[in-house]
């Protein structure tokens, strides 16, 4: 992995390094490898699973394939354009590391990013999200399984839907479609295509026995909602094992409180 940030050095290179090049710790290129160093402390791109993908505009920043996700630098960043593309699966880049390959999630962080307008596409291998998968395999039909809470005031960490204003409330359920698991992940690509299509809405699909990608209009919202996700998954999790059910009927009013008797004078 190449070192130092060096504009006028890498410009000389060619490859187009300007791209992943800044001193800004918000831009893209930098704000993966930053991400991904955190998402790795919280078990999320362990073993170089899983990983972040940034759209800014047209541009869309990826990180490599089989990389240690939480050493990653700023030049390991491959850069596409949207608009340039012919064809999504036959993709062009404007700028590529040498030595490299794209991450195999490209083609799904794209999914995000052109049909839900995404700016950030984050998938992780949290095992409370593949815990969740778990749980829910006795569920029938396989290719319909649904994950399912309300009344947790977490839940305030999701948006509403796509194009909607808002997030959601404290009574609402949130729904979060899973999919089966695929030998490639490009091929799990028609697999959550069909689940953003089947529940529009949907901010986030699970992976059977695999982890969960969650997006969001920008980087904040996809971090947000994938740490409220994460902390849902893990608390379904200690639910189950209660026996507690993740869906139920939370009165809108609790009895009122008993009075106390008045105190005696005597
Ligand atoms: C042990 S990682 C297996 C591949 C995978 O599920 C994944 O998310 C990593 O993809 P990448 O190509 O970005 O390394
Ligand atoms: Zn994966």
């Amino acid at each position: 992995m190449a070192g130092q940030q060096e504009p006028e050095k890498a410009a000389e290179r060619g490859n187009n390094d300007h791209l992943v090049t800044s001193d800004s710790h918000a831009h893209p290129a930098n704000l993966i490898p930053s991400l991904c160093a955190k998402f790795w402390t919280l078990g999320w791109v362990t073993g170089t699973g899983g990983g972040c993908s940034i759209r800014d505009g047209d541009l869309v920043y990826i990180a490599p394939s089989g990389v240690q996700k939480e050493l990653m630098q700023h030049s390991d960043i491959y850069v596409l354009s949207l608009a340039a593309q012919a064809d999504l699966k036959n993709r062009t880049y404007l700028r590529s590391p040498p030595s490299l390959k794209p991450s195999q999630c490209t083609p799904l962080f794209l999914a995000a990013f052109t049909r839900r307008g995404a700016g950030c596409c984050i998938h992780t291998h949290s095992q409370w999200a593949v815990l969740v998968t778990l749980l829910l395999e006795t569920q029938t039909p396989k290719n319909d399984r649904l994950f399912e809470i309300n009344n947790i005031e977490q839940i305030k960490g999701f948006g509403r839907g796509f194009q909607m204003q808002g997030n959601l409330g404290y009574h609402d359920t949130l729904r979060i479609p899973v999919i089966e698991n695929t030998a490639h992940e490009e091929d799990l690509t028609e697999f959550l295509e069909e689940a953003m299509d089947k529940y529009p809405d949907t901010y986030a699909v699970l992976v059977r026995r695999h982890g969960v990608y969650v997006w969001g209009d920008n980087v904040h919202k996809a971090k947000t909602m994938c740490e409220s996700l994460d902390y849902l998954f893990q608390l379904a999790v200690e639910m189950k094992k209660l026996g507690l059910p993740w869906i139920s009927d939370v009165p809108e009013t609790l009895p009122a409180p008993k009075t106390a008797a008045p105190a005696s004078k005597n």
